[in-house]
């Protein structure tokens, strides 16, 4: 089973009087445990490719299918959306004033019998994401903006996503911060098996990904491996 298969897409937007045209029959698949990098100009659709996926905005003819679910045909969107994607952005999801151990056990009250499991489980997961005993019992407003943004990976690998979608989620640090923190986000997913989507310019990632597109003039076309230092 495809992970993603996007067949046949026609999506545009009104701007004042007129219609754009995005993506004129758009073709496009990742399979299951692939890790996919998507790059492109500004403007380009990287953003509302994702956004299709993760049933944020709808195709205007043609199918989006996730892990075989035709999109169009969900009756529960969010919970679908909870249950399947991990959409990760360069926003932080967390709350400010609870450390990064909390912001992962939030929803489970402490007197839950399950509690104490699923305490380990986030412990053992933001420490395999590189997080340090001392950071997970921090306030999140007192950690710099490298391990809020791997706490805020912790708290999305924390609900078991099956795809990540991750749009630019460094843009904001520099280069080689950004780097390290994706390439850490890459080996989680890859151990995890978990379907990635990334959106990078970033030529460093090229060669872990099993496959690297360009979005250019509304389609989503393969790099051969010579194009990707370029
Ligand atoms: N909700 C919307 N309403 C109208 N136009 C939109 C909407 N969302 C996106 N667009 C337009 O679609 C085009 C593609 O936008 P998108 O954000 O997907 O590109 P992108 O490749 O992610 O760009 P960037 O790298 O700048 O984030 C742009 O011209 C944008 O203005």
């Amino acid at each position: 089973m495809f992970a993603v298969e996007i067949k046949n897409v026609l999506k545009r937007f009104s701007s004042g009087d007129r219609m754009n045209v995005l993506f004129n029959d758009l073709n496009f698949t990742v399979q299951e445990g692939e890790l996919v990098v998507v790059q492109g100009k500004n403007g380009a659709g990287k953003s509302t490719l994702l956004n299709m996926i993760a049933a944020m905005t709808p195709p205007n003819k043609g199918t989006v299918s996730v892990f075989g679910q035709d999109l169009l045909s969900l009756t529960r969107r969010p919970e679908w959306r909870m249950e399947t994607i991990g959409y990760i952005t360069d926003a932080c999801c967390l709350i400010p004033y609870l450390t990064a151990k909390q912001n992962l056990l939030m929803g489970v009250p402490s007197d839950d019998p399950a509690y104490e499991r699923v305490e380990k489980q986030a412990v053992a997961l933001l420490l395999e994401l590189g997080l340090n005993e001392q950071v997970i019992n921090e306030n999140v407003e007192g950690l710099d903006v490298k391990d809020q943004m791997l706490a805020t990976i912790g708290r999305i690998f924390m609900t078991e996503p099956k795809l990540i979608l991750a749009d630019e989620p460094t843009k904001a640090l520099d280069g080689c911060e950004g780097i390290e923190i994706l390439e850490r986000l890459l080996s989680f997913s890859r151990r995890k098996g978990t379907t990635v989507i990334m959106v990078s310019n970033e030529n460093h990632f090229i060669d872990q990904a099993d496959r690297t597109f360009r979005m250019d003039n509304g389609r989503v076309i393969p790099l051969e491996p010579r194009e990707r230092a370029l």
